[in-house]
């Protein structure tokens, strides 16, 4: 135990709660999930594994009441160019480099709002075996048929540099941008914790 502590000391959590919720006609992050909103339930699970959280969105003041104790929230602004009076659309690899700007850890668990099967243990599991990941990989993540799974996995804060280049060319796609870099293949046996909850009859 002594060891999955020192690991989690050098993790920080970022969850994402932005985004359109267009699928799901309303916001996907306060929708509950035996009782729990969803966001809410990812936070608890991150908390778990990390002594840091932190909840990306451009509206804090929604999600005020399911604060954790050890979350925080960083309020997301808009890009040079972009206006801030409709709600972000930029996406989900903008909201993570603005969190990572804050991150001090090495790694960073990187999880999406929407993930109502997301396990613990799972998590923990892969937490152990960061120490053994190669240093040129610069994320290790879940693929499945060549498609990466970047909203559940980790992240080395030392990409933030040229993800930030990347975004300020006009990139906004995790796929294209995970192009140019060696990621590490996480293994999981079971592809249902990764359900992603965009539409209502989904479940
Ligand atoms: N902070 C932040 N999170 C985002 C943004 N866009 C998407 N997300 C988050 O990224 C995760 C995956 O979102 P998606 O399901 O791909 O997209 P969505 O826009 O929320 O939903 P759709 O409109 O149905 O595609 C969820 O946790 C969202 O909250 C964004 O611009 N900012
Ligand atoms: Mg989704």
């Amino acid at each position: 135990m002594i060891i999955l502590n020192d690991l989690k000391c050098d993790v920080t959590a970022i969850v994402l709660a932005g985004g359109k919720s267009t699928r799901m006609g309303r916001d996907k992050a306060l929708i509950p999930i035996q009782g729990i909103p969803m966001l809410q339930l990812i936070c608890n699970i991150a908390e778990a594994c990390t002594d840091k959280v932190y909840i990306v969105t451009p509206w804090p003041e929604r999600y005020q009441q399911l604060l954790t104790p050890q979350s925080q929230f960083i309020r997301e602004v808009p890009l040079p160019g972009e206006t801030g009076n409709e709600p972000r659309t930029h996406g989900p690899l903008v909201g993570f480099m603005q969190g990572l700007a804050a991150v001090e850890t090495n790694w960073v668990l990187l999880l999406a709002c929407d993930l109502p099967n997301l396990r613990l243990e799972i998590l923990q599991n892969w937490i152990g075996q960061l120490n053994t990941i190669p240093e040129n990989k610069i994320a290790a993540l879940v693929q499945n048929h060549q498609i990466w799974q970047p909203l559940s996995g980790f992240y080395r804060r030392r990409c933030l540099p040229e993800l930030r280049q990347y975004i300020e060319q006009g990139g906004r796609s995790f796929q294209q941008w995970l192009k140019s870099y060696s990621v590490e293949v996480l293994p999981l046996e079971d592809p249902e914790m990764l359900f992603n909850f965009n539409h209502l009859d989904s479940v």
